[in-house]
């Protein structure tokens, strides 16, 4: 479902008047809709009916407490990279025990929270992370229980800032190394091993790597069966693609039987494993939009700008990735002249823009929204140029509600002080 569509000529998130909405809380401001979202995670866990898995939301997409709370309501499982998502995740009314913990530099601080209140899983990245974390299960008085993040080296055919798969990268265990990693893990006193977990990137549009990830992770899995492991799930991660412009990613349903389909293949021994996929992006990627309002028009010799009220330090993904959004006015008003804007921010930095040659009918005062900002939006704005963070909204049928208010510059300048004397 497309939560947001003209009606009138006016753009409407749900049955919510997006300029109204704007009149009331100011621009920027990003907006997400609690029916795209729910209905995204119901179309994965559907997808797997029939498998016993679990939908592990990958918090990193979109952290907002509301966003966690709608999924929680639902039975989802978390996938989370800090003590800092923990927290929110039971904050939110998340089940640690459907929480799985990914990341390269997890603490032995972070370590001992995770343990104490229970999450489900490690996904260990390195074998001096496992002997850490023994350590830590010791100290505590508990077993930590534990996949090993492998790397299965498959090109997932994405912008290489998000692509984890490869043996380059700085992500996951080896491979060719992890059974002799499994081995010693077996060793140590205070990990269980439950199961193996890989991840190859995001923003994938194709099926095909995550079923040759799956194929040589499921190789692994062979071998530690044959070595007695007795693994209780697979972690398949995350990374299945959105439609931003014209790609053409899979619907959740066949990625989905994609992987049941190839999983079928193997013997009878794998059937009972429990399958975890961990998508982010492609649940509130497009459930999400950013408002904001045009300050001026400008035209120099070979080209116009929109400079708006919204910037790279709000939404990073166009300067850090090149990445495109699609860009359009909340009121369609076909009686003004069209022409190609470079739409900017007003952060001091070149790469401060959110789309190159648009060809818009805009004035100054109009609103505009940049599409599909749900997923790596809010969560990844910054305050450079001490520019207040924005609010966020969640809209509910036709009604919505503030679920992050508008930071302020005292909200900034709180924690700092002058010198001392
Ligand atoms: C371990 C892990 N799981 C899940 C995700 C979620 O990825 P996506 O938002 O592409 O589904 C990521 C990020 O790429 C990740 O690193
Ligand atoms: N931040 C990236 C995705 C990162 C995935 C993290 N593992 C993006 O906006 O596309």
């Amino acid at each position: 479902m497309n939560p947001f569509g003209y009606r009138n000529g006016r753009l409407h998130a749900e049955d919510v008047d997006l300029a109204d909405l704007a009149r009331e809380t100011g621009t920027p401001c990003y907006v997400y809709s609690r029916s795209a979202i729910e209905e995204r995670w119901r179309a994965f866990d559907e997808a797997f009916t029939g498998r016993d898995h679990l939908v592990c939301y990958a918090v990193k997409a979109n952290s907002n407490l509301a966003v966690l709370d709608a999924l929680a309501r639902l039975g989802s499982g978390f996938d989370i990279v800090s003590g800092g998502e923990l927290e929110r995740v039971l904050a939110a009314g998340g089940d640690p025990a459907r929480t799985v913990f990914s990341g390269v530099g997890k603490t032995p601080e972070e370590m001992r929270r995770a343990l104490e209140v229970g999450i489900a899983c490690f996904n260990v990245e390195s074998e001096p992370e496992l002997q850490t974390l023994n350590a830590v299960a010791g100290a505590v008085g508990r077993r930590a229980p534990v996949s090993l993040r492998v790397n299965p080296d498959v090109d997932p055919a994405t912008h290489p800032y998000i692509a984890t798969g490869l043996k380059e990268s700085k992500f996951g265990i080896d491979i060719a190394a992890a059974r002799a990693v499994y081995r010693r893990a077996r060793g140590l006193e205070h990990i269980v091993v439950k199961g193996v977990a890989s991840h190859i990137g995001s923003q994938l549009t194709d099926v095909s790597p995550f079923v040759l990830a799956l194929e040589r992770v499921m190789e692994l899995v062979g071998d530690l069966m044959d070595d007695g492991f007795d693994l209780e799930h697979l972690d398949l991660g995350g990374g299945l693609g959105i439609r931003y412009a014209d790609e053409t990613p899979p619907e959740p349903v066949d990625y989905a039987l994609a992987l049941l389909d190839r999983l079928q293949r193997f013997g009878s021994r794998y059937q009972r494993l429990k399958l975890l996929i961990e998508p982010g992006r492609a649940i509130v990627g497009n459930a999400g939009l950013l408002l904001t309002r045009v300050l001026y028009l400008k035209h120099a010799a070979d080209r116009s700008f929109a400079v708006v009220d919204a910037a790279m330090n709000d939404l990073l993904r166009p300067a850090l990735y090149d990445a495109w959004h699609d860009i359009a006015p909340l009121q369609l008003d076909e009686s003004r002249e069209r022409r190609v804007y470079d739409i900017v921010g007003p952060v001091c930095e070149s790469g401060d823009f959110l789309g190159h040659a648009r060809e818009l009918a805009i004035a100054p005062g109009d609103l505009l929204v940049v599409a599909s900002a749900g997923a790596y939006g809010a969560v990844m704005s910054s305050n450079y140029n001490t520019r207040p963070r924005v609010p966020e909204v969640m809209v509910d049928g036709d009604r919505y509600h503030v679920v992050r208010r508008r930071e302020s510059v005292s909200d900034l300048l709180a924690p700092e002080s002058r010198l001392p004397g």
